[in-house]
């Protein structure tokens, strides 16, 4: 008996152990990982606003950010696996559909329509994008290494309130503006007859994505607004299986 408590008391300790190596792993990816992201969108911060300073125009600015925007924005992806594996308390689908819609707005309207790289509103969501993940990233940092300057607490917690909605807008108006050039060149579309036998419009594709703001941006609004009152405002929230 006393031995089959030993027994077990060794495989739970074992098991703490394990956990706690697994733990301290996830932490110290995590860590690399948020200050590697906070440094990028630094970087792309200060990109822009030599740019602007040298050039006094936001014409080529998006040109000439576009290769570090494209990966740090890309490699963002991996937090859909962070959640996935249970390394961060949060929604896969909710991580999936804000960093999912990030990459569609870099990779198949920016960076595929070069006529709509100079619209003022691609300005508007860069620049939205870059202050929100400065913030976010040193956030997380900060908080793994359990040294949270309230400020930052505060700017990711009340931020969003402004930057959510004007970067929607920046989003919507390049896509918008994305349109007529979409419907002249047949982008990205399979016209019928073809050997797949398959017909696809790009054009009302986009239109279907637009739509798809409706329902989908005040799901992620109100569940930042959620986790405000959580975080700032100490409410214990029961979520709902998601
Ligand atoms: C095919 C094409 C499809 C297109 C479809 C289109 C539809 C699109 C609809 C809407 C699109 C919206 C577009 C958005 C644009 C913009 O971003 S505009 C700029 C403003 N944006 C924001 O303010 C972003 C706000 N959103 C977020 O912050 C996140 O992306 C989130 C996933 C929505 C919410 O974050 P969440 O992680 O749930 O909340 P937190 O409070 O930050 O964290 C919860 C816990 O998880 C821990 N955590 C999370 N990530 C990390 C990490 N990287 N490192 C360490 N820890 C992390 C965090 O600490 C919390 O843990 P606990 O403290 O233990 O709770």
């Amino acid at each position: 008996m006393a031995s089959m408590e030993e027994d077990g008391s060794v495989e739970e300790k074992d098991n703490n152990n394990k956990k706690r190596t697994k733990s301290a792993i996830a932490v110290a990816w995590l860590t690399f990982y948020n200050i590697a992201m906070t440094a990028g969108w630094l970087v792309l911060a200060m990109a822009m606003m030599r740019f602007y300073l040298q050039k006094a125009t936001h014409k080529g600015l998006y040109k000439s950010i576009a290769r570090t925007l494209k990966f740090f924005q890309t490699v963002a992806l991996v937090e859909v696996g962070h959640c996935a594996i249970g390394i961060v308390r949060t929604s896969v689908i909710v991580t999936g559909v804000q960093v999912c819609s990030r990459i569609f707005m870099v990779w198949f309207i920016t960076n595929s329509i070069k006529q709509i790289q100079n619209e003022e509103s691609v300005i508007l969501f860069l620049v939205v994008w870059t202050l929100t993940e400065i913030t976010r990233y040193s956030f997380y940092t900060f908080n793994l290494l359990n040294h949270l300057p309230y400020f930052i607490k505060w700017a990711r917690y009340n931020m969003f309130i402004i930057m959510y909605p004007l970067g929607v807008a920046g989003e919507l108006l390049t896509i918008y503006a994305a349109l007529p050039f979409v419907r002249k060149t047949g982008m990205l579309s399979m016209r019928l007859p073809n050997k797949y036998n398959i017909s696809f419009d790009y054009y009302y594709f986009l239109i279907i994505v637009m739509l798809s703001y409706i329902p989908l941006f005040p799901q992620l609004f109100f569940h930042m607004l959620r986790q405000r009152r959580k975080v700032l405002l100490g409410e214990i929230i029961v979520e709902k299986d998601e």
